[in-house]
């Protein structure tokens, strides 16, 4: 492994089928606490990274190279040469994955409570049937469902599409795994719910100190909510680096393109090659933050926290209409920057 503090480590992964290749020498690597990015075109390959490094290649698809996650497994191993066995015991407790659909991660015909429950015996994280069904509570109290015990015993059909999501979530998390993968997790929820069901997996992986890779179309939420991005193209990581200086100078003509057509607004208020995003109100160029500030949510939509202490971010909730992203702080009325 590449570090003490590194929880996956792909390096040369390529995936094909036995006639076309589809995913050339892709190698990358995140750390605990990380939330790592992954943009690209529709096909550029961020599902069957996400898919080959949990185990999920469908038939037909052959991977080489060589997946390492560090927790839980000795990490000499190469995934890739893994049994079923042992993929199935990783999934859910070493590594988890949360989907676009949250319908078809779930169940139909059980309820949802039992879904929960059964992760944690599956794994034995939980040592009995009656402790895995009060985590269940708690669990789903945790991504903000309301009435959460009258909620486990529902089925998902009984569910809006959000508290789905959320409950999808909480199956993820429920063995505390290293890494966590997000793909297009929010994509097919209603924006009003959207920014609450990021908000909750970020809150997630970081009460864990999980990894996170993040795969989106959405640059804006990347921005939001990783602080390195990966950029696919063709089946090939083309650029990589912190999301900052990828958005703000991005090098590769792929990325000035993918920046170039986006909805993110740049410092001087221009459309593409963003200095950083806009949601709402005014960015400083990058680098006018105080150091260490790990600000990562939009407080306009949820209970913000700003670790870095005084002078101009009060330690604490920021007040609702802040903007925030990545290590970026911004007053809508574009106060507080410091040069
Ligand atoms: N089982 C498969 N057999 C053959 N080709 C496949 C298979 N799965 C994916 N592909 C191809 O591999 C390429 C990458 O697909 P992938 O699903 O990783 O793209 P993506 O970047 O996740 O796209 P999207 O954003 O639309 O989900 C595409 O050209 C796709 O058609």
């Amino acid at each position: 492994m590449s570090g003490d503090r590194t929880v996956l480590d792909v390096t040369g992964l390529s995936v094909g089928t036995r006639h076309t290749p589809l995913l050339h020498d892709v190698t990358f690597s995140i750390e605990r606490g990380e939330r790592v990015g992954l943009i690209g075109e529709s096909g550029s390959g961020k599902s069957l990274t996400a898919l080959a490094v949990m185990g999920l290649l469908s038939e037909g698809l052959t991977a080489t190279g060589d997946v390492r996650l560090s927790a839980r497994t000795p990490a000499t191993r190469n995934l890739l040469e893994v049994g079923e066995r042992e993929m199935a015991r990783l999934r859910g407790d070493g590594m988890s994955m949360v989907f676009q659909e949250p319908m078809t991660a779930l169940n139909p015909t059980m309820k949802v409570g039992d879904q929960v429950a059964e992760v944690m015996l599956l794994h034995r994280t939980q040592p009995s049937r009656a402790a895995a069904r009060r985590r269940v509570v708690e669990l789903l109290e945790r991504v903000d469902l309301p009435d959460a015990e009258h909620l486990a015993r529902s089925y998902p059909h009984e569910l809006s599409g959000g508290q789905r999501q959320r409950v999808v979530l909480a199956i993820a998390l429920a063995n505390d795994p290293a890494l966590l993968i997000c793909d297009e997790p929010t994509t097919a929820l209603d924006v009003t719910v959207q920014a609450t069901v990021l908000d909750l997996v970020v809150r997630g992986v970081e009460a864990r100190d999980a990894a996170m890779l993040f795969i989106t179309h959405d640059l804006g939420v990347v921005a939001t909510v990783c602080e390195r991005v990966l950029v696919m193209y063709g089946g090939r990581i083309v650029e990589a680096g912190p999301v900052a200086e990828v958005f703000s100078d991005p090098r590769h003509r792929y990325t000035q393109g993918l920046i170039g057509a986006s909805d993110l607004v740049g410092a001087e208020g221009r459309r593409g090659r963003a200095a950083l995003p806009t949601i709402p109100g005014s960015v400083p160029p990058a680098g006018r933050f105080p150091d260490g500030c790990v600000f990562r949510t939009r407080c306009a939509h949820a209970t913000a926290r700003c670790e870095t202490p005084p002078p101009w971010f009060p330690r604490g909730d920021h007040p609702a209409g802040e903007t925030a992203y990545g290590h970026a702080c911004v007053h809508p009325a574009g106060e507080g920057q410091r040069g």
